[in-house]
């Protein structure tokens, strides 16, 4: 396999991508039920993905999505489709937990440079929720910052600024106001060209407003945005990618009523805790009625608020069921493609014998 650098420049950072011989390196700007469109050198084609890579997959996260960088047979009208050969490397992935009490993944959107955490400033406003899609996107790899959406609708900007700040880390805030024009120019000025974003955030928040100014005068772009992203009672699962005239790329998320948490950063986005926890007299601390507890201690002394430690145990309760169903899930992949773990070690001890 030889490593190219690909001039797709305009839908991603020059970065160095693998690439097969007779296979071109394409990106993956929407999905729909297993129909990709991807972006190449050679112009945009649908796809998709090769019977031989379906047969691996089990996961959800083993098939493209949204912001994947992929290697593609082209066919040779651009009116055929093109095919799906390989999956590159992920910079970073974004994944919920599907709705409901099943601990599935759901992959929203891969190689995401910037996850825009939307939160309204009208009743919307819920500093708890903020605490939550912190932990996740920290998870994620990629990096955040917050944007406060309907500045026009609060009368208590100040206060809830400093309630974001003392639990936002040394994320960025950014405050936004559609109702006029002036009010986009932050974020606005913050976006650059061939970085990827996805605006994250409940359903109302603005989201859809934000991305319709942002594009601008392209209202023909705009109208594909709002066709996919199906406010009505059919729920769709399209996302896709679109170019704002700046060159950024944005990542459209319909459909995200819930955002159910599957992998979490607790450490990062509750360093407060983490950090106090040193403290606490036992290495396995619950912080609820233990001796010599630290947080406990900070919470009766009004340095931690209640609320805040709250938002924690609950996190950590959710994330914890997770893991254990993730393990179950795990070891059900490794029984459907080797038989069992034993097997599997003993495949991986041939396969090694063999290379050397
Ligand atoms: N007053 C005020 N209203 C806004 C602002 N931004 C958006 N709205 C309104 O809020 C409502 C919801 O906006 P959308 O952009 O559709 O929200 P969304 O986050 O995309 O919602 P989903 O697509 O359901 O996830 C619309 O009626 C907008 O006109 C703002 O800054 N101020
Ligand atoms: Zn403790």
């Amino acid at each position: 396999m030889e490593d190219k650098t690909i001039k797709l420049t305009e839908y991603g950072v020059n970065e160095t991508h693998k690439l097969t011989a007779g296979l071109s390196l394409a990106r993956v700007v929407a999905t729909s039920h297993q129909q990709y469109t991807i972006v190449t050198d050679q112009g945009q084609f649908q796809a998709q993905v090769a019977g031989r890579l379906l047969n691996f997959a089990t996961d959800a996260a083993d098939f493209p999505t949204v912001g994947d960088w992929v290697q593609v047979r082209l066919p040779e009208n651009q009116t055929d489709v093109a095919t799906i050969e390989r999956l590159n490397d992920r910079k970073t992935v974004f994944l919920r937990k599907t709705a409901g009490r099943r601990s599935a993944a759901q992959l929203v959107a891969a190689n995401i440079d910037w996850l825009l955490l939307c939160m309204a400033l009208d009743a919307n406003f819920n500093v708890r929720r903020l605490e939550r899609y912190l932990a996740i996107a920290a998870a994620s790899g990629a990096q955040s910052a917050i944007v406060l959406t309907k500045a026009d609708k609060t009368t208590q900007l100040a206060e809830q600024l400093t309630a974001v700040v003392e639990v936002s880390g040394d994320a960025k805030v950014i405050v936004c106001d559609a109702t006029r024009t002036a009010g986009m120019a932050e974020l606005t000025a913050f976006m650059q060209p061939a970085l990827t974003y996805a605006f994250l955030g409940s359903s109302g928040v603005g989201k859809t407003t934000l991305i319709n100014h942002l594009m601008g005068t392209s209202s023909l772009a705009t109208a594909a945005v709002r066709k996919t992203d199906d406010h009505g009672r059919h729920t769709t699962t399209a996302r896709q990618l679109v170019k704002l005239p700046n060159g950024s790329l944005v990542i459209d998320t319909p459909g995200m009523r819930e955002l159910g948490l599957l992998d979490a950063d607790l450490d990062t986005t509750f360093a407060d805790i983490t950090e106090l926890a040193k403290d606490c007299r036992f290495n396995d601390c619950t912080h609820r009625q233990e001796p010599g507890c630290a947080v406990q201690q900070a919470v009766a002394d009004g340095q931690l608020s209640e609320a805040r430690l709250a938002s924690y145990r609950q996190l950590q309760a959710e994330q914890s069921n997770n893991q254990l169903r993730g393990k179950a899930r795990e070891n059900a992949k490794i029984d459907r493609m080797f038989g069992g773990k034993k097997q599997m070690k003993a495949f991986m001890k041939e396969v090694r014998r063999k290379r050397k």
